[in-house]
């Protein structure tokens, strides 16, 4: 068994908990309320930084000069492609990306992204990966899965190309080659596991965040 599906098999149950979220099930039949929408999107835009800055982290890190590239290059494109679509999704809201930044990242987001940039900053790099891998992989499967049934709602059928579609199933692809290559000691097997568990289950309260409408609650 390549070391992809070990690693899928420890996330698959929390996946399709998250195909069941109402969140994803409101995006492809259009019912998603767009304040809940634009929540998300406002939390991306303070989440995809630390995103891009934990890829930057992992580059830095890596054993190889081809890792070193991929991670750096996906470092990059984070901020070229799925950055720019947020702003431009901000846009459609009639915010710009300043103005939305002004609202503080939620309670999920701020741990969501301080547990990928400590753990790819400070982790060994199987730790790391174990909780970069996870962010890359659930958006291609749930991008995958919801661009078989697009939405009739053009902003989330938008959302839904972008990561459905060939170049961000390719950078994927690309980065579970990478990690099938590697070899990994059963320890450093097992810390990945565990870190990409933590990471899934992030994912999962990063949708319900954004449904919730998630706000700090005193203060
Ligand atoms: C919360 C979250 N996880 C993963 C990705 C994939 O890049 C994203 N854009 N946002």
């Amino acid at each position: 068994m390549r070391f992809r599906d070990e690693l899928w098999r420890a996330m698959d149950g929390i996946y399709r908990q998250i195909l069941r979220h109402p969140f994803l099930e409101g995006l492809t039949d259009g019912s998603l309320p767009r304040e809940a929408f634009r929540h998300y999107v406002m939390q991306e835009a303070h989440f995809l930084p630390d995103y891009a800055r934990a890829l930057a982290a992992c580059a830095a890190r890596a054993p190889h000069p081809q890792a070193v590239h991929r991670f750096a290059a996906d470092s990059a494109r984070t901020v070229e492609v799925e950055h720019s679509l947020v702003v431009e999704l901000l846009a459609a809201f009639g915010l710009d990306e300043v103005e939305a930044l002004k609202s503080p990242a939620a309670p999920t987001t701020v741990g969501y992204a301080s547990y990928l940039v400590r753990t790819c900053s400070l982790g060994t790099f199987a730790e790391a990966l174990g909780a970069i891998v996870p962010c890359y992989w659930i958006y291609a499967r749930v991008g995958e899965k919801l661009l078989a049934e697009s939405s009739p709602d053009p902003l989330y059928a938008w959302w839904i190309e972008t990561y459905g579609g060939e170049d961000y199933q390719d950078t994927v692809a690309g980065v579970l080659d990478l990690l099938d290559d590697l070899s990994l000691s059963a320890e450093e097997r097992e810390r990945l596991l565990e870190r990409a568990v933590t990471t899934a289950r992030f994912e999962w309260m990063f949708w319900d965040a954004a449904w919730r409408q998630e706000s700090w609650p005193c203060g």
